[in-house]
């Protein structure tokens, strides 16, 4: 029980989705840094974002399909997953569930807790919580402790809930 009661515990969050569904953006965000224009991660982000007594170190991975495989790099001792959706984007939705569904299969993450951030609902008619919940079969999982929050990286609208359950939830599970 020792390391999850300590005070001063940064927990690790790998943040990953398909390309361009607002990883670095929410990145910037949460780490208060001046929203640029991003572009297409090739490789990897990372910041240590503080909040309230808690420290996250957030790990952001570019999601084009052919660094994909990259993913699994960053798996190891992560203890959360950021799952970021385009929730206007119902042509791809299906490409994010094939990838989140394989993600789910591996050892290595079998413990991680699981934030999905609908994200862009600023955009016209986007998917809900309820759709993205059903689209990506979240309650065919077993064993899993996972989340949908809706969210708008670039207002930040939605981020501190995220962060409110992935604090949450961290404690709750170490009281296992
Ligand atoms: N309208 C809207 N646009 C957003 C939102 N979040 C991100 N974007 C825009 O979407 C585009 C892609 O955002 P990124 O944060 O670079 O996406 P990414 O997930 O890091 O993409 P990769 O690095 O390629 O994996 C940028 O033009 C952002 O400004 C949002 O909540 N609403
Ligand atoms: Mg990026």
């Amino acid at each position: 029980m020792g390391k999850w009661f300590s005070k001063n515990k940064t927990l690790r969050v790998l943040m990953v989705g398909l390309d361009s569904a607002g990883k670095t953006t929410t990145l910037l965000k949460l780490s208060k840094k001046k929203a640029t224009e991003t572009s297409p991660t090739v490789g990897f982000n990372v910041e240590e974002v503080k909040y309230g007594s808690v420290k996250f170190t957030v790990w952001d991975v570019g999601g084009q399909d052919k660094i994909r495989p990259l993913w699994r790099h960053y798996y190891e001792d992560t203890e959360a997953i950021v799952f970021v959706i385009d929730s206007s984007d119902r042509d791809r939705i299906d490409e994010a569930t094939k990838e989140f569904t394989s993600m789910m299969t591996n050892q290595e993450l079998k413990d991680a807790i699981i934030l999905i951030l609908a994200n862009k609902q600023d955009l016209p008619n986007p998917m809900t919580a309820d759709e993205i919940t059903e689209k990506l079969k979240l309650s065919s999982l077993k064993d899993r402790v996972w989340f949908v929050q809706t969210s708008c990286a670039i207002s930040g609208d939605g981020l501190k809930e995220g962060l409110d359950w992935l604090k949450a939830h961290m404690n709750k599970k170490s009281k296992k």
